[in-house]
């Protein structure tokens, strides 16, 4: 009898001497080798969704902030939360299997462990970036899913990874008590618009704000986003830059968040004046980092901790107004790149925990479940809110007692509807920043000045075998090589408010060694000093 699965990944052989790993960000790597993964991450997202009594999983083909030449693929759960780690094993070893009949083999042993029934209905929705190679793996992909598995698929063609895991938690919420909205890219635009003009009440942000797309996919969905925005006189002024998307190969090139956090500058493209709000999305358009020039011409960059310590501390006003102090505690999850200032802020001004968990938005967005209110983001600028559903029914069911607790608690409602709860989103993340700043009556230089960042390095370290350092205390010390941690405390304790610590990146083949110090010339000597020791160890 025809086997479709090995049929289907007859179709999409597997490169030879290549390993495949669904890390962090799922599969990312060149393009060119990642037919065979995507067919069999059709067959693994069927199995999902099988596993899950036919509810819709997501699927989003993206390489998120990497060179254009890169691309991947990420599979979505139907809360819109990351794939679950036994599931992302199961991934990365059907990714490994060599031939068609092998791969076939695994696929029944998949749905015998799991007790799946594989005649049942399976359900996949799918979307992707503006890569050159996105059309030729969709494909891929789609051959696996409904030639090879027998699954239903919604294709959304291109959006954003925040609007693919939005589709993903409305279609599985759909008819429900917590329905979270229409899945249809119109639906996202109305919902989030509205949240924009309900949570204003009125108010208006200073100045304009011009987005950087990074010439990926954010560019073609703001320029819709901007017309279910109220109009500029009554609202924001916003400028589209960087939205080349006829051009792939621009991708991500001199521009978009993960360009500006890293070199600490403006795109080179930038005209933007001095004390003008900049911000810049990544390829996918699930990061933001702002900045601006002030009047010396000089760089200041606004990251995610700076979203975090804004929003956190504008969401305790509305908890402390709306007289719901004592019914709501709100939290920061930050990881251990966030800058010791942005901590000591959060914990000694704004008086709020903050818990600190190993990177990766999983692990954030896992830690900030179990709070009321949860901010998580990465210093990087990934990141958002999430409320649990009890403090949602407080707030739904709260009667304010006065005027002024009726205000706060409209404000805080409407900006629970302008935060994408299923994910981080640049684009609904920055229509929140903007609200605040408007209710703050603030710009840039004023939200800069709420805490001084502590100058920081953060440099790359190529060893030999990365897996040899090993963490602990959400990757703030090493207990692997043996000797290692001492010898980067001993460094740190020669500078002034130093901290340093060295771990294995989960997306490159390197040694990542962050350093901050209370001058720019600590911050780097003791940067440099703990690379060494990582060299050193690396090459032991
Ligand atoms: C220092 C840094 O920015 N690390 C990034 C990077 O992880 P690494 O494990 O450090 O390579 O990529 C992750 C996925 O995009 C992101 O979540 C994380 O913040
Ligand atoms: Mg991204």
């Amino acid at each position: 009898m025809a086997d479709p699965v090995a049929e289907a990944m007859s179709r999409h052989p597997t490169p030879e001497g290549l390993v495949y790993q669904y890390g962090t960000a799922g599969f990312r790597t060149k393009s060119e080798v990642l037919d065979s993964v995507m067919a069999r991450c059709g067959l693994i997202a069927a199995l999902r969704s099988r596993a899950l009594k036919g509810k819709w999983v997501g699927v989003m083909i993206t390489a998120s902030h990497n060179p254009p030449e890169d691309n991947g693929v990420k599979i979505v759960e139907p809360m819109g939360n990351m794939l679950q780690e036994e599931w992302e094993i199961l991934a990365t070893a059907i990714s490994n299997k060599q031939t068609p009949e092998e791969v076939s083999q695994y696929y029944q042993e998949i749905a015998e462990k799991y007790r799946i029934d594989l005649s049942s209905p399976a359900r996949a929705v799918v979307a992707r970036d503006t890569r050159a190679s996105g059309a030729r793996l969709l494909a891929a992909f789609l051959d696996g899913l409904t030639k090879g598995a027998g699954a239903e698929v919604k294709d959304y063609g291109f959006l954003t990874t925040p609007q693919l895991h939005y589709m993903v938690r409305c279609l599985n919420t759909e008819g429900t008590p917590d329905a979270y909205g229409t899945p249809t890219e119109k639906g996202y635009y109305e919902k989030f618009g509205a949240a924009f003009k309900n949570a204003l009440r009125g108010k208006k942000p200073s100045g304009s704000l011009t987005v950087d797309c990074a010439n990926g996919v954010g560019g073609p969905k703001l320029a819709e986003l901007i017309k279910h925005l109220p109009p500029k006189e009554e609202a924001l002024e916003i400028f589209v830059v960087n939205d080349n998307v006829i051009k792939p190969e621009s991708l991500n090139v001199e521009c978009g968040a993960d360009f500006v956090k890293t070199n600490q500058r403006a795109p080179p493209s930038s005209k933007a004046g001095p004390g003008d709000r900049c911000c810049s999305l990544d390829g996918d358009a699930d990061r933001v980092v702002y900045y601006f020039k002030d009047s010396n011409n000089m760089f200041h960059l606004l990251d995610g901790d700076r979203i975090a310590t804004l929003v956190a501390s504008f969401l305790g006003d509305l908890v402390r107004q709306s007289g719901l102090a004592d019914k709501v505690t709100i939290g920061v999850v930050q990881t251990a790149y966030a800058n010791g200032a942005a901590t000591e802020y959060v914990e000694k001004t704004l008086k709020l925990k903050v818990d600190c968990t190993p990177t990766g938005v999983k692990y954030l967005h896992h830690a900030a479940e179990k709070l009321d209110v949860g901010v998580y983001f990465e210093a990087n600028g990934h990141g958002t809110v999430i409320f649990s559903p009890d403090t949602l029914d407080t707030i739904a069911k709260y009667e304010p007692r006065s005027p002024g607790q009726k205000d706060a608690l409209d404000v805080l409602r409407a900006v629970i509807d302008l935060i994408n709860q299923a994910v981080g989103d640049a684009l609904s993340d920055f229509l929140l920043v903007e609200v605040v700043l408007a209710h703050k009556s603030w710009g840039a230089q004023e939200w800069l000045s709420t805490y001084t960042d502590l100058p920081n390095r953060l440099l790359k370290v190529i060893v030999a075998d990365r897996k040899i350092f090993q963490t602990t205390d959400a990757e703030r010390k090493l207990v692997k090589p043996d000797g290692l941690q001492k010898s980067i405390d001993a460094e740190v304790q020669k500078v002034r408010q130093g901290r340093s610590f060295a771990r294995a990146s989960g997306t490159e083949d390197a040694v990542r060694v962050y350093a901050e110090a209370a001058t720019r010339g600590e911050a780097d000597d003791l940067a440099r000093k703990v690379a060494e020791l990582v060299k050193a160890a690396g090459s032991a």
